[in-house]
């Protein structure tokens, strides 16, 4: 098969593009096996992994954008796929023209993949969040489409929880305004207002990847922890999981937000919770710009309710870097910026060195993986299934990934298809209305491959068929 030709429409979702003409994987990419399955080893046979490439990978096309770290895009770069990086997110309608044409897209918090965006999208097969949010992207409809997503859920936890104990430090001796004021030429030695942190109380709202982390770390200076989750979970150390929002606002001296952006915490803090917080007390948000009504935090903030606050993330932020951020962003950023104790970042909370290279290897690596070999182990919109390795023992061997709707019988209509074959292994699982097949297949002939192809696309079920050799 390693010589095999062929000719095939996109349409087929074998290919790139539609009039590409191209091979199967040089020998220059079965490199030596990175493991061998454990089957192989208990039958006492050092099988060599064959390692499946679904096209000439010189045709993957890659659009990755938002400055995506080096570390990743080599990663993608060393398969050999068609890699194109640029720095900031692009305007809807540049994404829509560009989109179009790849297989593979990778995107930071900024960009958002719509229904709208996705339905052009018809070449994409997957999706790389190179951050922890996926509120960026509508990961239902992608999945009805066959797109599979991926994310880092946790590798700029530890930079964006350093931060916030920078915060609450800083915030707590205006050192914000200090620093600007000496920048300014004045002196202003003043300590009215100005607090150590040690036995202040810290509200965490979510206790997740980074608010845990964080309850560790501020622990650690003196810190009170308390926390808000919906979910009832084990505190570290001495953290107390506290039973409502308002508990957490009426007794933290700082709170700081780590949920994600849903329908359920959009302006969770409002003029409400402010009301309900104490006075001259904190708040933090490097969560999502939704989650914080910012006309009434200014409203808090000019009433002295709330003593200084820092905020990474905003409702609409600039596409890159020197970017202005203005009224037109949002119309009271004027307001915002006028206020003093109040730090303003632009959305740096995972942006160190370690978060980001962290995070291009680990997507990059779960993309080449989907790619090439239909793993979704990590997939947040498609359930989680993985095959271990085709050998190079099993000649002619050919992995179907088949992802269709949740309906009854589809197994019976798959085994149908592939009735004349030996299916020597296969995996399956659902998430909701989808559901994702893997199967192994020996001996399939070259001149097979497109039949079994059309005959699985043909299933009243199909979302998307992928065959990999
Ligand atoms: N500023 C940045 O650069 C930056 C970096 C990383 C993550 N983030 C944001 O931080 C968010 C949290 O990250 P994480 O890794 O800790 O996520 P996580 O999923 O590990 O934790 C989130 C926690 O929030 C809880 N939660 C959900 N809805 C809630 C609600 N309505 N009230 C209270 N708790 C609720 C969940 O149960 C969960 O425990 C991310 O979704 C992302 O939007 C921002
Ligand atoms: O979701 C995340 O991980 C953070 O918001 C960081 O996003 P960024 O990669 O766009 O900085």
């Amino acid at each position: 098969m390693s010589n095999l030709s062929r000719q095939v429409s996109n349409s087929l979702n074998l290919s790139t593009s539609p009039n590409l003409s191209f091979h199967s994987p040089p020998t220059s990419f079965r490199q030596p096996p990175s493991f061998q399955s454990s089957a192989s080893y208990s039958a006492g046979v050092a099988a060599i992994a064959k390692q499946l490439k679904p096209f000439d990978t010189k045709d993957v096309k890659v659009l990755l954008l938002e400055n995506v770290n080096q570390a990743g895009v080599n990663i993608l770069k060393e398969q050999g796929y068609q890699v194109e990086a640029i720095k900031s997110s692009l305007p809807e309608d540049q994404l829509i023209e560009k989109i179009r044409d790849v297989q593979v897209i990778g995107i930071r918090s900024k960009t958002k993949l719509t229904e709208r965006v996705l339905q052009e999208a018809k070449n994409l097969i997957v999706i790389g969040c190179f951050c922890i949010g996926t509120n960026q992207v509508d990961l239902k409809y992608a999945a009805s489409q066959g797109i599979a997503v991926f994310n880092s859920p946790f590798s700029n936890s530890r930079s964006v929880a350093e931060l916030v104990i920078a915060e609450v430090i800083a915030l707590a001796r205006q050192l914000a305004d200090r620093s600007m004021e000496l920048h300014n030429g004045v002196w202003n030695k003043v300590s009215k207002g100005c607090w150590e942190v040690r036995g202040k109380t810290l509200g965490i709202v979510g206790y997740g990847h980074i608010g845990s982390q964080l309850s560790v770390l501020a622990e650690a200076m003196g810190m009170e922890v308390i926390y808000y989750d919906v979910v009832t979970l084990m505190g570290l150390g001495t953290a107390k999981q506290v039973h409502s929002l308002d508990d957490l606002l009426d007794q933290s001296d700082f709170v700081t937000l780590h949920v994600p952006e849903t329908a359920d915490t959009k302006n969770l803090i409002g003029k409400e919770q402010f009301e309900k917080m104490k006075n001259g007390s904190y708040l933090i948000n490097n969560a999502r710009g939704k989650v914080v009504d910012i006309p009434a935090l200014i409203e808090a903030m000019r009433s002295g309710k709330i003593a200084g606050a820092a905020i990474d993330v905003f409702p609409n932020e600039p596409a890159g870097n020197g970017d202005y951020f203005n009224n037109e962003l949002n119309n009271w950023t004027k307001d915002l910026q006028g206020l003093k104790n109040l730090i303003l970042t632009p959305h740096i909370g995972g942006s160190t060195e370690e978060a980001q290279s962290a995070i291009g290897v680990e997507v990059s690596n779960a993309l080449v993986k989907y790619v090439n070999e239909g793993s979704t182990l990590g997939a947040v919109n498609m359930p989680e299934v993985q095959l271990r390795n085709l050998t190079l023992d099993e000649p002619n061997g050919v992995r179907v990934v088949f992802i269709h709707k949740n309906v009854p019988g589809v197994l019976r209509q798959v085994n149908g298809v592939l009735l004349n074959h030996n299916i020597v292994k296969q995996s399956s699982d659902s998430r909701g209305d989808i559901a994702y097949l893997m199967a192994d297949v020996s001996d399939v002939k070259e001149e097979e491959i497109r039949n079994l192809f059309q005959s699985l696309e043909e299933l009243p079920s199909s979302l998307r068929t992928r065959m990999l050799y």
